[in-house]
């Protein structure tokens, strides 16, 4: 099926564009008051290609936005303990409202040490312990982009969970868990019975065919089939893997955790790859970064 005569694709690319069009009035404003722009910074070790896709794009978002952005490179041998006080760097930084370090990151530097060191009031990836654990008590927090970007677009897109069903596959700290979590909460645009299918799952077609939402986030292309989904449902695509393609210009093809020719027939709506929930991660992350330098989670 093609993506042009799709009538239920979920457009997390213009949903995007709505919410840095809302960003970008409250900068202007800021602005005109003669007050301090937001002011995101990224960490990318190394040169994985996707990270520096997703770290230009952030970038490319602040500008859009009118953020002011500065991106910080370094090499993969780039010790932990070198990393750590570029972190702490930028955590004294008065200038510097939010940062993020871009995962993955090499093998010989530990994340959850990256992120712990990370002061919980600039980290606007929401990954810190404290934000998360925030999250989890229903106390205000800068919550992790990616989870709260599908709740945001499916709110904006007037799709229904109170009550319903969600059954996420995958149980990562960036998203499974996380988007487990808050669309359990009791909020207005949550209240979910929620699934967490993982790696050790039985009957995991089963369970999916239950599911009135279905979130695909194990990072494995086209990992959801169509006997997985029951017609009817709403189907939330997470992976962004790059699969080799020597007939592409760029050597790869993009793919998602689901067949999406096999799926989006039987779905009520469905988010594609690209131009699904990738997106929502960067314009939540620049609302995070309005946030932080508000002060709003944690007053300065
Ligand atoms: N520090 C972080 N690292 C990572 C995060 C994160 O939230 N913070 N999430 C992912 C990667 N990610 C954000 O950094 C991300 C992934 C995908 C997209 C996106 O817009 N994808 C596009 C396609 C882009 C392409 O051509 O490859 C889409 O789906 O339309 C944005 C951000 C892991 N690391």
């Amino acid at each position: 099926m093609s993506l042009t005569t799709t009538s239920n694709l979920i457009d997390g690319k213009q949903t995007a564009e709505d919410i840095k069009a809302e960003i970008a009035a409250e900068v202007a404003a800021l602005k005109a008051a003669g007050k301090k722009v937001p002011h995101l910074a990224a960490i990318l070790v190394g040169h994985d290609g996707g990270s520096e896709t997703y770290v230009r794009n952030k970038v490319l978002a602040c500008e859009r936005v009118g953020f002011a952005s500065t991106l910080l490179r370094y090499e993969d041998d780039i010790t932990e303990a070198e990393l750590l006080a570029k972190v702490d760097e930028l955590n004294h930084d008065p200038e510097i409202d939010g940062f993020i370090v871009q995962l993955p990151l090499p093998k010989h530097i530990d994340p959850e040490k990256v992120i712990e060191a990370i002061r919980p009031e600039k980290d606007v990836d929401g990954f810190h312990p404290m934000n998360i654990g925030r999250m989890v008590a229903g106390l205000p927090a800068l919550l992790p982009a990616t989870p709260s970007g599908i709740v945001e677009l499916l709110a904006r897109q007037g799709i229904k969970t109170s009550g319903k069903h969600c059954v996420v596959i995958g149980r990562s700290n960036i998203v499974g868990t996380p988007v487990s979590i808050l669309l359990a909460k009791n909020l207005d645009t949550a209240n979910c019975t929620v699934t967490l299918c993982h790696s050790r799952t039985q009957n995991l077609a089963e369970i999916c065919r239950t599911a009135d939402i279905v979130v695909a986030a194990i990072g494995r292309p086209e990992f959801v089939t169509g006997d997985m989904v029951r017609p009817g449902a709403v189907v939330i695509d997470v992976g962004t893997t790059r699969v080799a393609d020597a007939t592409k210009k760029s050597g790869y093809v993009l793919k998602g955790d689901v067949n999406f020719a096999e799926v989006a027939p039987l779905a009520s709506a469905i988010t594609p790859v690209p131009g699904g929930v990738g997106p929502m991660t960067i314009a939540m992350l620049l609302l995070n970064t309005l946030r932080a330098a508000k002060g709003e989670i944690y007053p300065r």
